[in-house]
Parts: structure tokens; sequence; C-alpha cells
């Protein structure tokens, strides 16, 4: 089929790769020029593992084009996903600046029949409101469709390649029947829905994970006081195939351009028809909290943060990817700087993207590599999961500091590793790893 994608973000791009990767013909657009110049001189935009392999593939087989220009991409397509961003207003709703301008923008280039899918993150009735846009600005016939979008950034290529299941919003037999002739090679597990059931699918599936990460990270906070490793209660939660054992990895918090902002936007969307999320709304605070656990610990061990060296390992939101959107490093380095902390910080992958939103960019130390950001440092801090990080030699890591105090705040290293060193080891609900009780309550011994 001839596929237009609009928008080539991490959305826009992975997924037009991957469909072309399956045998269509596809062009992805985008408003930034100097996006569509990249690509088109060979470079991808973003850090995605697998990704440039696939554009060079797909691109020399003929299969894939980049460009700027809306009206032949529109003119050539049978679909066209729109698959801009959605970013969070201050009020926390989703700002639709970007997928109105999509819809006016492919309505004022329509030839001739088109199914109009929408990929973006949005609001219940977002997709009415394409149509009544399309309908306003277009003598054309067209079909709207919500298909919400749910790869994870860092194995984005695999989740398109592999879902675990497509969602299909569509009143419409024949449309969903294209739809799922389309996404058949990806998936079996295809589900077709009315389109706000599948809008409210993606926000409710987001805002769920979200919920099971802040859950597990309150029991790590109960764990640190009693005495129970976290690790070890949710291995055996999640052996209950009710349960399962996904996302039930304590650490500081949840970031990223999903998460936080989707489930701000999720009790924004109930607020609007008089409900109060009230679960959400405790899911997003426990997340923010959860991230000065870091430096709870840090004042633990040091005291005044004043003048401390503090090393950070990790600015990206999670491993495998450049996207430092909502990234808990962020706030944390924050919070040090503002403590008179002096702060040296590095990340494999995502350093530039972090000094270029940090506004205190030339207040830190960025560091080459990871030994150089520990190296005579009062206490180190791990923020993101890198396998750099997990695979290091914690011995010789110890003799570069100045004291031996390692936060680890993603629970990477195992018990074994640490037992062989003088660390001082902190970790997320895992008290009894590395020797000391940081929160260890008298109380907690039953009479
Ligand atoms: N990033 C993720 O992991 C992810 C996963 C699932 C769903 N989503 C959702 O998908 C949407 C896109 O997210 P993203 O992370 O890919 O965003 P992004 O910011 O990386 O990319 C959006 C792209 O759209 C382009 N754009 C904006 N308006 C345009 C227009 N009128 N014409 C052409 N191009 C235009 C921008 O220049 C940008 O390159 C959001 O709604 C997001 O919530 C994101
Ligand atoms: O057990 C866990 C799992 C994740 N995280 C954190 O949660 C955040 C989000 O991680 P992840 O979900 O893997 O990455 P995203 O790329 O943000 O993907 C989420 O957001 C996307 C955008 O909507 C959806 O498409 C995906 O399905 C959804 O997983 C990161 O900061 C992780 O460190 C934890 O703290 N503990």
């Amino acid at each position: 089929m001839n596929l237009t994608f609009i928008g080539t973000g991490y959305v826009g791009l992975v997924s037009g790769v991957c469909f072309s990767e399956i045998g269509n013909q596809v062009t992805c657009v985008d408003s930034n020029q100097d996006k569509i110049k990249q690509l088109n001189r060979g470079h991808v935009p973003i850090y995605e593992p697998g990704l440039k392999e696939l554009i060079q593939k797909n691109q020399s087989q003929g299969r894939l084009k980049f460009t700027s220009r809306l009206s032949e991409a529109v003119q050539e397509a049978d679909i066209i996903f729109i698959c801009v961003g959605t970013p969070p207003l201050a009020s926390g709703e989703a700002d639709l600046t970007y997928i109105k301008q999509a819809a006016q923008d492919i309505a004022l280039e329509m030839n001739g029949y088109k199914i109009i899918v929408t990929k973006s993150t949005v609001p219940v009735g977002t997709n009415d409101l394409i149509s009544s846009i399309m309908q306003q600005l277009s003598q054309h016939p067209f079909d709207v469709v919500s298909t919400p979008e749910f790869l994870r950034e860092g194995t984005a290529v695999q989740d398109t390649l592999h879902p675990d299941r497509v969602i299909i919003g569509t009143e419409d037999e024949r449309v969903a029947a294209k739809m799922a002739e389309l996404h058949r090679p990806l998936s079996s597990n295809i589900m077709i829905t009315d389109i706000r059931s599948a809008e409210m699918i993606k926000y409710a599936s987001n805002a769920f994970l979200a919920t099971k990460i802040s859950f597990i990270n309150e029991i790590a906070n109960i764990c640190e006081k009693v005495g129970a490793d976290v690790t070890e209660v949710a291995a055996g939660m999640g052996q209950d195939r009710r349960i399962g054992s996904s996302f039930l990895q304590a650490g500081i918090g949840y970031g990223g351009s999903c998460f936080p902002k989707d489930t701000d936007a999720l009790i924004q969307i109930a607020g609007n028809v008089d409900y109060e999320f009230k679960l959400l709304k405790s899911v997003v605070e426990v997340n923010k909290d959860q991230r000065f656990n870091v430096i709870a610990k840090l004042k633990h061990c040091l005291g005044d943060l004043k003048d401390k060296q503090i090393g950070i390992w990790g600015l990206a939101f999670k491993p495998n990817t450049d996207d430092v959107r909502e990234t808990p490093a962020m706030e944390i380095m924050e919070e040090l700087l503002q403590e008179g902390a002096i702060v040296k910080a590095y990340d494999p992958i995502a350093a530039d993207n972090f000094r270029k939103s940090f506004r205190h960019e030339d207040l830190v130390i960025w560091s080459p590599d990871a030994k150089a950001a520990a190296a005579e440092c009062d206490a180190l801090c791990l923020l993101t999961d890198w396998a750099e990080f997990q695979d290091q030699d914690l011995k010789e890591l110890q003799q570069l500091m100045k004291q031996p105090i390692l936060i680890d705040g993603r629970n990477v290293y195992s018990r074994e590793q640490v037992s062989q060193t003088d660390f001082q080891y902190y970790s997320i609900g895992r008290p009894d790893i590395g020797g000391l009780y940081p929160y260890k309550e008298e109380s907690m011994m039953l009479s």
C-alpha cells in the first residue's frame, strides 16, 4: 500500500520505516526541514537501536522516502498516518495545535478518497475533531481511524515489528478490514473497536503502567523501613499471572515523553467531565516524590551537600534512548545545584540533548566517560540503567572516588558485586545490600 506518515519523530519515523520494511511504499513528511535534510543525507536524528540499518536498507530498495513537500505525499497516499506531537499545556491537557494543523494541511491537499489514521496520543473526541476539520476544508471523501501507538523508546523497532496488539478504532467495516490487512504481517492480535474506546485504550494503558511503577516504588519505600527486599517482593508478586512481572522495577520513578504527560492529560480528561481521578493523581504525586529519594539518601550520607562533589551516571529517562524529555535527572541535578553541590555528569548517548535543555548547563562539569564522572566524587548517583554502568568494575571505581558512596537509583548492582567492595551502597528498597541500613527503624521489631 502507499502510506504517508506526517511527523517524523520517534513514532512517525520508526513506524514509517517498519511499514516500509514489510513491503509498503512509504513517504515520511516533516515540517522541520532540517530533520528531512538530515534523513536524506543518511543521518538519523534520533538514537533508536536498529533504526539506521532499516532506513538504509529500505531507502536503497526504493520503498522509503523523506520529504517536506506535503502535497505530493498526501496525493500519492492511500493511507495517511498523523504522528505529530501532543505535548502538555500548562494545565496538563494535551496541546492539539499540531494535530489540528496536520488535519488542515492534509485536507487542503486531498485529491480523492483517503484513510486518515491518528497514531498520536489524543484525548477522547479528538478524532471527531479531525473529521470535522477535514469536512470543512475538503470536498473529497475520507475516513478517520484511531490506531494508537504502543512502542517504547529504546526498543521501538522491535515493538513496532512485533506489537503485543494492534488497536483499530473505526465503525466502518471496510476500513477495519483494510487496516487489519495492513497490520496483519506485524501481529495476529488485532482488536477492532470504536474510535472513542481506541483513544481511551491508549491513555488507560499508560496510566495503568505508571500505576504499577508508583505502586512498586511505594512498596520499595516501605521495604526500606521494614527490612524487606523489593526485588524479591516484585519477583514473588510477578509470578501471579494476574499481576505479571513487568513494570515492577522499583527506582527513581518514571520519566519520558509519555507517562508524565499522558497521566496528567487523563486526569484532565476526567476532570473535564467532572470526575476526579483520585488514584491517578496519587500515582503522579508518588512519582514526583520518588525522584528525591536519591537526594534524601545523599543527605543521609553526607549531611550538607554544599561543595560536595556528586557524580551523575545517566541523563536519559531510560537506557537505549537519547530522549531526555521529563527525565528524572533534570530535577535531581537542579536540586543538587540548588543545595550548592558540584555536579559532574555523564551519559553514553543523551548528554548532548540533555545539555541543550538543561537551564544550568554552564554550572555542570560534563564528563567524557563514566570513570571521569566518578573521579574524586564524594558520592556517585546512578540514574539510568545503561548496560555500560552495570558492567563497571566497582572495586576499580571505588579507588577513583574521594568517598566510596554509591546511590543506585535503578537497583542495577547485585549483592555479590557490592559485597566485594567497601562501598557505602544504597539502592531503592533493598536495605540489606551493602551493609548500611539507612532507614532501619527500631519500630520494625515486633514485640
Ligand atoms: N515517543 C514515544 O515513545 C511515543 C510512543 C507512543 C505514542 N507516542 C505519541 O505519538 C505522538 C508523537 O510523539 P513523538 O515522540 O514521535 O513526537 P516527536 O516530537 O518526536 O515528533 C513529532 C514530529 O512531528 C513534526 N510535526 C509537527 N507538526 C507537523 C505538521 N503539521 N506536519 C509535519 N510534521 C509535523 C515535528 O516537527 C516532529 O518532528 C505523541 O502524541 C506521543 O504522545 C509517542
Ligand atoms: O518497571 C519499570 C518500568 C519502567 N520504568 C520507568 O518508566 C519510564 C517509561 O519506561 P518505558 O515504558 O519503558 O518507556 P516509554 O518509551 O516511555 O514507553 C511508554 O510510553 C510510550 C508512549 O506512550 C508507550 O507507547 C509505551 O507503551 C510505554 O511503555 C522510564 O523512565 C523507566 O525507567 C520504571 O521505573 N520501572
